[in-house]
């Protein structure tokens, strides 16, 4: 029988034309399952053909736990999508995030490319070509070093100053001497004013208005959810957000408007923008990160246009304060959960202050002598990373072999920071606990002589090496070190002058993992505490 008799027989007949259609889906399904060199990867059956478990378990906010679960129930190695396979093994976190090996970026990075009028541009965090991103980073790099940014320390006094007063003033007009607060919600305005005010010397005001300023929280807040979930089938982009027709269209949908906001996001770096253009760089009285990077000059040339410097705005913005808002959320949650952890790290405080040693607002100085307030920020950002997907790269010419399993060039593979931070062949059976005592014992004992002192040492190179939070390697986070000021003062601060407990303790808080895994909830009951 000819093709077109085929073609006419199932037309005319339903019944064939869907058994057709099924036998041609199986045959799909089945090549894309066993023909690849990932069938031998364990994994879930609809997850190796088709991108829509990954899809579906992003879009629900899950993904974290998901990803915990899936290497608890198949191993190390996961095939979790037709070409994706997720790790948790110590040894390949050092060759796929290592500058050396190249594993570039996927294209899950493409959604957040940052819209321009002259179109989508990479950013520092999105641009997938290593090559590329080393001449977006060389120039702006030295803006981020902790001897840059303890220059701006004073930016940082001034925000826990507000956050401090605003506690004050509230406490003072409190008839019951305590005060309910979402403190949730006021981390996040904190982290959101330090990042303006040492961006670009201008503090948005939101914790003097209490508000999320220009609605800029839920704009990048709605971006994500679609980048999140897009980016698990990236093709899908030039035809959803990626596309200017459709994105216009997108406007006028109430449910899609609200993830339609990657102009709103760069349109409110360039208003901060435009403050610098009657300055010259060489001249400016601004002491901010921008203003160094404008006047960063190589071989005696200015490096970055003003789209390079607007990027690095929007980068910052994009990546500086949720991140450092969900790390100081699970700091306070687990300390008020843990009486135990809490009385160990205020009275570490205590001591310190009692010696006369902390300054009237915290030093990064002084808190970096605190060697507990260390462990517990360490343990809380390894209790909640900030980040809750894959840290996806593609592997280079050659394939790589990842715990006995060979995976070829052109596949996707990566390591959820959740679930290697989980691993209980590095953290122990207690993986699941907060203790920042884990950090104190592992490094105590790696000067011990002998087999213990190699064992420990060991040990504690792949708790370190599992520790994901700020990503590893070349792509590794260009603003740790920002965070680490902004936290490193905040706490102690605080808990040198107030108490703080669950505002209803009975009641867990909720969590939405779209890239950043977010806190809904964290309402605490604060008093001032009796000394
Ligand atoms: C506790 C706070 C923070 C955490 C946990 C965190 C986490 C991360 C992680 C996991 C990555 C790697 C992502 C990947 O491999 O795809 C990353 C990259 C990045 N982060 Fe952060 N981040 C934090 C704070 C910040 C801040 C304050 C800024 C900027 C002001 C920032 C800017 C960036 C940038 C620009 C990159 C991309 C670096 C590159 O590819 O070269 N981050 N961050």
């Amino acid at each position: 029988m000819g093709a077109t008799n085929v073609l006419s027989t199932t037309t005319s007949n339903p019944v064939l034309a869907i058994v057709s259609g099924i036998a041609v889906l199986l045959i799909y399904f089945a090549r894309v399952r066993y023909s690849s060199r990932l069938r031998l990867i364990p994994g879930p059956f609809l997850a190796s053909i088709s991108h829509i478990p990954r899809l579906l378990s992003v879009a629900h906010g899950h993904a974290h736990f998901d990803a915990i679960n899936l290497h608890r129930k198949y191993g190390s190695v996961v095939r979790v999508g037709p070409n994706h396979v997720a790790f948790s093994d110590p040894e390949a976190l050092s060759i796929v995030y290592s500058a050396y090996f190249r594993f570039e970026k996927s294209d899950f990075y493409l959604p957040f490319d940052a819209k321009t009028a002259h179109g989508f541009v990479p950013t520092v965090f999105s641009v997938r070509s290593e090559h590329a991103h080393r001449g977006i980073k060389r120039p702006i790099a030295s803006a981020y070093s902790m001897t840059a940014l303890l220059e701006l320390e004073g930016l940082t006094d001034e925000c826990i100053a507000i956050f401090q007063n605003k506690v004050e003033d509230k406490l003072d007009s409190s008839e019951h001497g305590s005060i309910e607060m979402n403190l949730g919600d006021w981390l996040h305005w904190y982290a959101f004013d330090l990042i303006t005010s040492i961006t670009f010397s201008n503090r948005l005001g939101f914790m003097e208005s209490e508000t999320d300023v220009e609605g800029i929280i839920a704009a990048i807040e709605g971006r994500l959810k679609y980048n999140a979930t897009i980016g698990q089938w990236p093709a899908l982009h030039k035809f959803l957000l990626g596309n200017n027709l459709v994105s216009w269209l997108a406007n006028f949908v109430p449910s899609i408007v609200k993830m339609n906001t990657a102009g709103k996001i760069v349109q409110f770096a360039a208003r901060q923008l435009k403050r610098y253009e009657t300055k010259d760089p060489e001249k400016s009285d601004f002491r901010d990160m921008l203003e160094r990077f404008k006047r960063t000059k190589i071989n005696g040339e200015i490096q970055m246009t003003d789209v390079d410097v607007l990027m690095g705005a929007v980068g910052n913005i994009f990546a500086g304060s949720d991140t450092t808002a969900i790390s100081l959320r699970s700091m306070f949650y687990y300390l008020i959960n843990d009486p135990n952890c809490m009385r160990r790290l205020v009275e570490e405080v205590d001591e310190m202050n009692r010696a006369g040693k902390l300054s009237k607002i915290v030093t990064f100085a002084e808190s970096s002598d605190m060697p507990y307030l260390q462990a517990c920020l360490k343990e809380a950002m390894r209790m909640h990373p900030a980040v809750g997907l894959l840290l996806e790269r593609i592997v280079p010419e050659g394939g790589v072999t990842i715990d006995g399993h060979y995976i070829p060039a052109g596949s996707v593979v990566g390591a959820n920071p959740w679930a290697v931070a989980r691993d209980r062949n590095v953290y122990g059976e207690d993986a699941d606990q907060f203790r920042p005592e884990r950090w104190l014992d592992a490094s105590s004992r790696v000067g011990m002589d002998g087999a213990a002192g190699e064992s420990a040492r060991t040990k504690l190179k792949d708790m370190e090496r599992n520790f994901l939070a700020f990503g590893m390697g070349s792509r590794s986070c260009l603003g740790k070190n920002i965070s680490l000021l902004e936290m490193n003062k905040l706490v102690p601060q605080m808990l040198r002058s107030y108490e703080f407990r669950l505002a209803d303790p009975n009641r867990e808080w909720d969590m939405e993992d779209y890239w950043f895994v977010k806190q809904l909830g964290l309402n605490c009951r604060i008093s001032r505490r009796q000394t």
